[in-house]
This record gives C-alpha cells, sequence and structure tokens, in this order.
C-alpha cells in the first residue's frame, strides 16, 4: 500500500495530493503540466516533497525527518525511451536490474521474465539492433528483475506507433495481473488509460485525487477532459462470438453485453464503451424494440443539467451507468430515485477495439 499526503511547490506550481493505493495498475492522468512526473519522481525519491508523507507498506520513504534515497525504495521505472545501456547486450541490460540486490533479495528469474515478455530470443543482442518495440520490453523486463516494490512506467508507450503500442500492451497487462506489483503508470492515451487501469488518480492543476472505481470514473474524466462523448465503461469478458450475426457477446457484472464482431479471444477482459447517446430508458421491459442490450437496474440519482437533459445514474448490479432523458419524460415516465429502470442500447464496442485485435490475431 503506497500512502501519499504531499504539498510541493515549485516555481509558481503546486502539488497536492492526498490518496492510498493497493494492488494494480493506476493511471495518472492530467493535462500537460497538471503535476503527474512530479508526484512520480516524488514517490521515487527524486524530489524530496516540501512537507507531508510518502510510505509504502508501512516504511516511511520520506516525511519531514526521513527522506530515503531512490535505490533504499525499491522501485522499478520505465521511462519513455527505454534508456537501455547502448553498450550491453539485452541480457546484460536485464541483469544490471538486479546488479544494486543483495543476492538473497534476488526473486525474479531471467528466463522466467524473458519468456513472459517474449524476447528470449533476444538475449545476445546489443540495443541498437532492437526494434523500439522489443527495447521497450526489454526496459520493463530490466525493471522487473529489479524485484520491485513498485513500478513506475512514465509514458512508457508514447514513443511507440500504435501497431507497437498494441504488441506491448499485453505485456503491461500480463505484469499487473501475474506480478502482485502496484504499477503507477502516466499516459495521456484514452486507449491505454481505458485499457489497464484499474485505479485512476486525476491531476487538475497540481491538485492530484484518487476517484472511485476506474471503470465509472473514466468515462467521467476523459469526458471532461474532451478526449471522449459522454459515455459509460463497462468491465467485461468476451463469452462468444456468433459470427453468422456479426456479433460478439461479452459477460459483465451488469449483465449481458452484445457487441459489434470482434476478433478478440474468448476469455479476454475488455472494457466496453456505452456513450449516454446511444440510452434508451424505460420503464418496462419492452418487446419489438431492435436495441440488443437491455440492462436492468434502479434509479439512484437524477440531476437536472440546466440544458435541456436531464441526468440519470443508474445502479445495474453493481455497475453504474449514465443515461439522459429529457424533463418530459423524467415527467412522463416519473423517474425518481429507487425507481427500476431498463437501459436500451444498440450493439457497442470495445473501449480500444483496434488495440485488442490487433494483439489477438
Ligand atoms: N524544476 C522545476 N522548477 C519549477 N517548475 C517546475 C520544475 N519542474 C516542473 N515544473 C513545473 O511544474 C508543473 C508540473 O510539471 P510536471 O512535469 O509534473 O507535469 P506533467 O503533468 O508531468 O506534464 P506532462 O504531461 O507535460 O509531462 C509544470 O507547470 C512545470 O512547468
Amino acid at each position: 500500500m503506497l500512502e501519499l499526503a504531499i504539498h510541493h511547490r515549485q516555481g509558481d506550481f503546486t502539488l497536492e495530493a492526498d490518496f492510498a493505493l493497493g494492488e494494480g495498475l493506476t493511471a495518472l492522468f492530467g493535462a500537460s503540466g497538471s503535476g503527474k512526473t512530479t508526484l512520480i519522481n516524488i514517490v521515487a525519491g527524486l524530489i524530496r516533497p516540501e512537507a507531508g508523507h510518502v510510505r509504502f507498506n508501512g516504511e516511511t520513504w520520506s516525511d519531514g525527518s526521513v527522506f530515503l534515497p531512490p535505490h533504499r525504495r525499491r522501485i522499478g521505472y520505465v521511462f519513455q525511451e527505454g534508456r537501455l545501456f547502448p553498450h550491453l547486450t539485452v541480457v546484460q541490460n536485464l541483469r544490471y536490474g538486479e546488479r544494486l540486490l543483495p543476492r538473497t533479495e534476488r526473486r525474479e528469474d531471467l528466463d522466467r521474465i524473458a519468456s513472459l515478455l517474449g524476447i528470449a530470443d533476444l538475449l545476445a543482442r546489443r540495443p541498437s539492433h532492437l526494434s523500439g518495440g522489443e527495447k521497450q520490453r526489454v526496459a520493463l523486463g530490466r525493471a522487473l528483475m529489479a524485484s520491485p516494490k513498485l513500478l513506475l512506467m512514465d509514458e512508457p508507450l508514447s514513443a511507440l506507433d500504435s501497431g507497437l503500442k498494441a504488441q506491448i500492451l499485453p505485456y503491461i497487462e500480463r505484469i499487473r495481473d501475474e506480478f502482485g506489483v502496484p504499477i503507477l503508470y502516466v499516459s495521456h492515451s484514452v486507449e491505454e488509460v481505458a485499457r489497464l487501469a484499474t485505479s485512476l488518480i486525476t491531476f487538475d492543476k497540481g491538485r492530484a485525487s484518487a476517484v472511485g472505481r476506474p471503470d465509472e470514473a473514466l468515462a467521467t474524466v476523459m469526458h471532461a477532459s474532451g478526449d471522449l462523448p459522454a459515455g459509460n465503461f463497462i468491465d467485461a469478458e468476451i463469452a462468444a462470438h456468433y459470427p453468422e450475426d456479426g456479433l460478439t457477446e461479452a459477460r459483465s457484472a451488469a449483465g449481458p453485453l452484445l457487441l459489434r464482431r470482434t476478433s478478440v479471444a474468448i476469455g479476454t477482459r475488455v472494457r466496453v464503451f456505452v456513450p449516454v447517446s446511444d440510452i434508451v430508458v424505460a420503464t418496462e421491459q419492452t418487446a419489438g424494440l431492435s436495441a440488443l442490450n437491455r440492462l436492468s437496474g434502479h434509479l439512484v440519482a437524477v440531476e437536472d443539467g440546466h440544458g435541456t437533459g436531464v441526468t440519470l445514474t443508474v445502479d445495474c448490479h453493481g455497475q453504474l451507468m449514465v443515461a439522459e432523458v429529457t424533463r418530459r419524460s423524467l415527467r412522463q415516465l416519473e423517474l425518481e430515485p429507487g425507481k427500476p429502470v431498463h437501459l436500451l442500447f444498440k450493439t457497442v464496442s470495445i473501449a480500444s477495439e483496434s488495440l485488442y485485435r490487433k494483439t489477438k490475431g
């Protein structure tokens, strides 16, 4: 668990953060200059905050009297460009990761990491003979070889084109799911964050705040940043393909979802995006409609949007969904908190479908 309460000024800029994080991948998301890298550097021990504390698993890394240097924090750091040592081979770069560790604390096995990252055939090469994506996988491997307790990734994919990104994302997912090491991940990419984040910290002019469940919060945050239309993310798992109908079915806590046909493998965890503009609200089960998706739940909030629309929040078996109706519909359907409703929409898509599709063939 990373616990952080800090106040730090640099020039005209002030960073304020107060949150705690557990396992999984926490995306740090915010406009340029909002303080993401400053926060990462404070956690890494590259900047000493003016006030406050940083603790990890009960150990104080930084407070008024303690300041642990970076190498005592057991952190793996992956930068935008891999920063491999050009004169060392891949295997030497990987071994470098564990060099600073006492032998007794070297937990990671080079073969396991090389095979996890698909770099076992590259071990004898030097970085100049690797593609950008291969370099970045080696950089991930080097960070893992240090048996880190925490991984920091500052825009690790931003220098790569979308094809290479798609190749590396599944490896980052495997690290997230198989290593049990918390990851702080800085990114400007809606697609990456939508696909990877299990929790989310947003940055607004130096104010860093943890938000609720990422699938629910992501849509709001990304809409506010202008990157997405208003909508809902739903965590789901690919369950079946119906090629004859051009459909794929996914399972989610809210209920089954029918997607436009994708080639993503059954069992893959995906995040689905349902735009608010696609959702029709009904108070009764209606027959004779072409909408393939129907989620049932009850209204938990009704918020007048001051325009023509009213925003509804619906709890569908624990998944909060946002929908919009006009004031007239609100009146006619007598919508109020507690009322059971059904949300109807046509087929939907995976949030970052291009990235899933390229990786799963
Ligand atoms: N050494 C410094 N002295 C004074 N101000 C600084 C220093 N380093 C960064 N800043 C300022 O602090 C603010 C936050 O910078 P930071 O690099 O953390 O933002 P960021 O969210 O990571 O941005 P980006 O997404 O562009 O990388 C910016 O306004 C920046 O100009």
